[in-house]
């Protein structure tokens, strides 16, 4: 399909958008006439992410659509003034992050103890990273070459709970015998683990899933180990890329009976997305206070600062 072809069938895409549209997978569907010699690529460019999708993607922090003709529908659409970075922060805030254990060997990995959250995904794809960005902190070593984390590593988060570091799977650059050991020990760990109470897959926005992340997935679901996709490096991807990136893990991750609905986007970069996800963890391990109460926490702070304005206007 030529370039300029593929082109008008987008603005008309575009111009077509349903008025109100849900997030759901099926939306992506092209008709199976009009799919049948093309390309991948062509397929994934095809594909029309309804305005609630870049919505949502705004308020995560990954900014807006350009002012141009073709996305006027979709910005008309995302009225929402609310920005996730506007949530107040210090609310979720993790305690101090400190690490207190490695597994090299399944008899090594320490007994269970309080709640854990984990992090797993292809080497390099930035687990490391995300921890950090999620404790707001430098403790977890990360690189830009793959396999600098080589075991289990526990993070202790202010003795409220544990934070998991695993080693990358793929494992392209190390060889068979440590390949094998390296899955036994995460096999054990999450096949066993009572007090892992989520575990997040981490996938690289520029790629989505890869045939090692099927395998993978494939086999958690088989263990009937439940998990959490998190795309990450958002950044590195441009806005109706992104969206269509989105629309397109949440049809694959249907296959998967043990995987949680929906798709987390953050980037570790520039911190988007990052509290949402925060959120996320302190529910999944308990501490996460009801809605209502970060409601009036901040209505009285609003409260708070308005007599403060107040009283400084009369100074
Ligand atoms: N732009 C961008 N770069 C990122 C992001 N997250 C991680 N990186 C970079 O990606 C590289 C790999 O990050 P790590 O956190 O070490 O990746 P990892 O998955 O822990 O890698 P292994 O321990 O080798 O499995 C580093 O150079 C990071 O700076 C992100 O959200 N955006
Ligand atoms: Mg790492």
């Amino acid at each position: 399909m030529s370039l300029k072809w593929s082109k008008t069938l987008m603005l008309n895409a575009f111009s077509n958008l349903p008025r109100r549209s849900t997030i759901c997978a099926r939306a992506l569907v092209v008709p199976a006439k009009s799919t049948k010699q093309l390309s991948n690529r062509q397929k994934f460019n095809q594909i029309q992410p309804p305005p609630s999708v870049f919505s949502k993607l705004a308020k995560l922090g990954f900014g807006e659509l350009r002012r141009t003709g073709r996305y006027a529908a979709i910005r008309k659409a995302n009225l929402s003034k609310s920005n996730e970075k506007n949530v107040v922060e210090p609310e979720y805030k993790f305690p101090l992050l400190a690490f207190f254990a490695g597994a090299k060997i399944p008899s090594s990995i320490p007994p269970e103890s309080i709640s854990e959250i984990a992090f797993v995904g292809r080497s390099n794809v930035g687990k490391s990273s995300l921890i950090n960005a999620l404790a707001q902190s430098s403790t977890v070593r990360t690189s830009d070459k793959p396999g600098l984390t080589q075991q289990l590593n526990f993070y202790s988060v202010g003795r409220l709970f544990n934070i998991v570091d695993m080693p990358g799977y793929g494992f392209a650059f190390v060889d068979e015998e440590q390949r094998r050991q390296w899955r036994e020990l995460m096999e054990t760990y999450m096949q066993n683990r009572s007090t892992l109470k989520r575990l997040y897959v981490v996938i690289d926005a520029r790629h989505g899933l890869k045939v090692a992340d099927k395998e993978f997935l494939t086999m958690l679901d088989s263990s009937k180990v439940s998990f959490q996709l998190v795309l990450t490096k958002c950044d590195l991807v441009i806005l109706p890329t992104l969206a269509r990136r989105y629309m397109l893990m949440l049809q694959d991750l249907r296959q998967y009976k043990r995987a949680q609905k929906d798709v987390f986007l953050v980037s570790s970069r520039n911190n988007a997305g990052i509290n949402h996800l925060r959120k996320d963890v302190l529910r999944s391990v308990g501490q996460l206070r009801s809605e209502q109460y970060y409601e009036d926490k901040t209505e009285r702070q609003r409260e708070k600062e308005q007599k403060e304005k107040k009283l400084m206007s009369r100074k």
